[in-house]
């Protein structure tokens, strides 16, 4: 999935699912398998995060969650952090669109350098200032969280809610994607703010019913109007 400028991917406006390992083995379930239920039900962006494997273990989660989302539909699908396991994934033939990179990861320009113009590159940043350092040239979106404080990542201490959401999407030139503590609920609030995307992990890996948490997200997506005029307001859907 491309379509941005000059052949730059572009993130699809939505919900975003973000499959954590750890969270899915707490629930008994798959990563491949509800990644591409969440696409069945038309989620348009996946993210692959494991913070407690090993990098081997992550190239195979990688590898075994895009190629179950090729089947399941259109989507695009990132790597937490890792460039490196990015290009092992590729290099084995799975179609990794990009990485979803955090404040001490590899910096942006270099993993543009190794991913190619054609990947799709999302950085983290919730403080004004990070969001003001993010360069529109090589970051093709940012990701702004917690907006709740969320017991899927604890050490993320400072929430900044939904004031500090739309602070972020007026401040960036890119698209604004909000994480942390979100659900159905937060819809109405995630698109006032100016958000291209809500990213989830515990909404839809430990729904009682994954498939359907990720259509009822994309149907609330749907019918919700979006917010605010900004410049990261240009083509959100
Ligand atoms: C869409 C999105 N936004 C923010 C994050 C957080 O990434 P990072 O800062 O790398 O923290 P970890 O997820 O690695 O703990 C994200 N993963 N996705
Ligand atoms: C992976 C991640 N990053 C965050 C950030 O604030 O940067 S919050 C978060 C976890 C989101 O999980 P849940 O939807 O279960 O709250
Ligand atoms: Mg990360």
């Amino acid at each position: 999935m491309t379509g941005g400028a000059g052949g730059r991917a572009s993130l699809p406006p939505g919900p975003y699912l973000v499959v954590d390992a750890a969270v899915c083995a707490a629930v008994g379930r798959r990563p491949a398998d509800l990644a591409a239920a969440a696409v069945r039900s038309g989620v348009r962006t996946v993210q692959v995060r494991a913070k407690h494997v090993g990098v081997r273990e992550l190239v195979d989660l990688t590898v075994a969650v895009t190629d179950a989302v090729r089947l399941a539909g259109p989507a695009l699908v990132l790597v937490d952090d890792r460039v490196d396991v990015a290009l092992a994934a590729r290099a084995r033939g799975a179609g990794v669109d990009g990485v979803h990179l955090g404040q001490s990861d590899l910096e942006a320009g270099d993993a543009r350098a190794l991913l190619g113009p054609g990947a799709l590159i999302g950085v983290s940043a919730a403080r004004p200032q990070d969001v003001r350092a993010v360069d529109p040239a090589v970051v093709d979106y940012i990701g702004t969280g917690p907006v709740r404080l969320t017991r899927t990542k604890p050490e993320a201490a400072v929430a900044a809610g939904f004031d500090g959401l739309g602070e972020a999407a007026r401040t960036s030139v890119l698209p604004v994607v909000a994480i942390g503590g979100l659900g159905l609920d937060d819809v109405p609030a995630v698109r006032r703010a100016g958000a291209r995307g809500l990213a989830v992990v515990s909404a839809i890996c430990a729904a009682a019913d994954p498939a359907r948490a990720a259509r009822m997200l994309v149907e609330a997506w749907q019918q919700q109007p979006s917010g605010m005029s900004g410049p990261s307001r240009a083509g959100v859907a």
